[in-house]
């Protein structure tokens, strides 16, 4: 358990609503220290909100008198959470998210940056404009870092000049679809539209995220013929999303990414597959057009690895989302890509609407909204499941932290590193918790996470964001200060 020691001589600061720790210079101190250097006992000096020093226990000599130090004892202190994938649908659609709920929620679950998606709020952020409102949505009203992707869409892959305003006005990098996707002011890109775009995302320098399905059969059904078969099965929707459809997609991308190796026309460019669900053919697609050296990385997400889609018991529609969860033994292969290094990072694709339209009294998978509520939960779910891979405190820096800041593009977060802002998770790997109706969920619709009903272990004790404690114990900062992050 923690060990709280906070010595107090000298003056305090007074008491800020920012932060649950009242000091702007303190140490962090514990047995297990994740850092790029490795996992240390000792301790994390922060002032002002960023990481001034990093000792280890046999060289740390402060003077107790005139020295904050909060010990977390054998507690794990770990980079912040950095989720490269999460829809929070401020403005316009909070009935479903919103900034203060979903931010809340990401620090409970050790996530200390989000990069909002462009669709799902409303308007979808695919201009400048939208961007802005976007960011006036978030001013004062978030608690973790938030930054934004923008959306590629037919419209402006069509138009540079409105390509290359929304890129200036600060997006991180573009997400784009090649089937629908569920929401009419996000049109699907098709691999034309992304070759055209590929090179204005060259000259800036920024990554192209796209969902990789495809639709098969050309006159763009994704549903059985109604009453063919039993909408209450998950098999049934299972089967409208084959495998074949990510491996189409990406056969269709990895013919564009040879244009980002060095000479090609979009040399610079970087393009990301979000949450892989296919770890068969598609993954190694992929495998193959990184050894050809293609600007090429891939996510999953902790629900393609912790469950499977013989579990996901009849009308139980809080498990549908896009591409679909596959069988027990793809699950395995997707472990084993992670821990082989083929699967770069995770993300959650929290993706939560309202409960009405997940249709759970009415149980139809083709019918309810796909999305999977997640986002506290991402960290106590990895390490749940990965335990039993014996997964270490690197990997999960590695893949949640250091290569989610790499890819948007964040030089000073994602690792526990001199220079670095203080964003740190503190969390208690033994800990083992039930997610039923007494637990103090931070979820906006508890009752449609995946995870309800599940016993967890990992749990977060405290995170800080730039230095401010932000979530302790159940408890949050009362004001939101953190911040709308915008490309410089
Ligand atoms: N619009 C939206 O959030 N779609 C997401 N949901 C899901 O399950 N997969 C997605 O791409
Ligand atoms: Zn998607
Ligand atoms: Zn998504």
């Amino acid at each position: 358990m923690i060990l709280k020691k906070v010595y107090g001589f000298i003056p305090q600061l007074p008491s800020s609503d920012c932060s649950l720790l009242p000091h702007n210079h303190y140490w962090i101190a514990s047995k297990h220290i994740v850092t790029p250097n490795g996992t240390i006992s000792g301790a994390v000096e922060i002032k002002q909100g960023g990481i001034i020093s990093i000792v280890a226990e046999e060289n740390w000599h402060v003077n107790p008198w005139f020295t904050t130090v909060v010990n977390y004892g054998e507690a794990v202190v770990m980079p912040g959470f950095i989720d490269v994938h999460a829809h929070l649908d401020d403005p316009g659609r909070t009935e479903w998210e919103g900034f203060p709920s979903g931010t809340k929620a990401a620090a409970a679950g050790g996530v200390t940056t989000l990069i909002d998606m462009p669709l799902n709020s409303a308007p979808s952020t695919v201009s400048e404009e939208a961007l802005k409102l976007k960011v006036q949505a978030a001013e004062g009203r978030v608690y973790v870092d938030v930054g934004f992707w923008g959306g590629l869409v037919p419209e402006n892959a069509e138009n540079a000049t409105s390509l290359e305003r929304l890129l200036d006005a600060g997006v991180l990098g573009l997400k784009s679809f090649m089937v629908p996707s569920g929401i009419n002011d996000f049109p699907m890109t098709t691999s034309a539209h992304i070759k055209e775009a590929l090179p204005t995302l060259a000259r800036y320098k920024r990554p192209l995220l796209v969902h990789a399905e495809v639709l098969l059969d050309h006159d763009g059904k994704l549903e059985p013929e109604d009453g063919v078969d039993n909408a209450r099965s998950y098999s049934t929707y299972l089967k409208t999303r084959p495998a074949s459809m990510e491996e189409a997609a990406i056969n269709q991308l990895i013919t564009l990414t040879k244009e980002t190796r060095a000479g090609g026309s979009a040399e610079g460019a970087h393009l990301h597959i979000v949450h892989l669900s296919d770890a068969r053919t598609s993954l190694n697609l992929i495998k193959e057009a990184k050894r050809r050296g293609d600007s090429i990385t891939v996510e999953t997400c902790p629900h393609y690895l912790a469950f499977a889609a013989e579990d996901i018991p009849d009308g139980d529609t809080r498990f549908k989302c896009a591409p679909p969860i596959r069988d027990a033994a793809n699950k395995e292969k997707l472990w084993d890509a992670l821990l082989g290094g083929d699967i770069d990072m995770l993300s959650s694709d929290h993706s939560p609407a309202e409960p009405e339209m997940k249709l759970l009294d009415e149980g139809n998978f083709l019918k309810a909204w796909g999305g999977i509520s997640s986002l506290q939960f991402v960290l106590p779910a990895t390490w749940t499941y990965g335990r039993k891979y014996g997964i270490t405190f690197e990997q999960l820096a590695s893949w949640w932290s250091e290569k989610p800041a790499k890819l948007a593009g964040l030089n000073t977060k994602g690792a526990i590193a001199i220079g670095n802002q203080a964003d740190i998770v503190v969390w208690e790997p033994d800990l083992e918790f039930d997610l039923d109706n007494d637990y103090p969920v931070h979820v906006k619709h508890p009752s449609i996470s995946a995870y309800m009903g599940s016993r967890l272990a990992g749990k977060v004790l405290a995170t800080f964001v730039r230095g401010n404690l932000v979530y302790k114990e159940g408890n949050h900062a009362s004001l939101a200060c953190a911040l709308p992050i915008l490309h410089r």
